[in-house]
């Protein structure tokens, strides 16, 4: 058993499995007659294989209870995918870089402050959504297509925050 003690989530720690969104460490300029400020391109959105294409989905997911017990990891090799919180949800995120084989020194566990979302590279092992304390509702932007997007990895993990 993998034991962990996740970490606050932070874009230098997360950048070898993908990317933080947070528009308060990005950059924006103005649009809108200034109305509005654009923070703009902050992931990586990659859409891999035949008949690739971009899913816009919501998630809705009931929260996990703590320590949270994982018996997998799983990647999508032919896409990524994006978590966005719609209403402030902190979830738990657990990752290890792409490889077919985990080395469990590598596995990360981090804990999101309810402003952040995350990009999930392709390929990049990860817990399935994870949500804290209540309800949570995402938005999550994922690969459509053809062929096998989803590989689970067999892990006995435990995250405590
Ligand atoms: N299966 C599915 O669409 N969700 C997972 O990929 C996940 O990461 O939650
Ligand atoms: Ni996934």
């Amino acid at each position: 058993m993998l034991r962990l003690k996740a970490k606050p989530l932070c874009a230098e720690a997360f950048a070898p499995f993908g990317d933080v969104i947070d528009a308060r460490t990005s950059d924006a300029f103005p649009i809108n007659a200034g109305r509005t400020q654009r923070h703009h391109d902050l992931a990586k959105v990659q859409t891999l294989g035949a008949n690739a294409h971009t899913l816009i989905n919501i998630f809705v997911s009931q929260p996990i209870t703590l320590p949270l017990q994982l018996t997998f990891l799983e990647r999508h090799p032919q896409g990524s995918q994006a978590f966005i919180p719609l209403h402030g949800e902190r979830f738990v995120v657990v990752v290890a870089p792409p490889g077919d084989q985990i080395d469990p020194e590598s596995v990360r566990a981090f804990v999101t402050d309810g402003r952040q979302g995350v990009n999930y590279a392709a390929g990049t092992w990860h817990a399935i959504n994870s949500v804290l304390e209540r309800e949570g509702e995402f938005l999550v932007v994922d690969r459509g297509g053809e062929g096998n997007n989803c590989d689970e990895y067999p892990l006995a993990i435990e995250v405590t925050l």
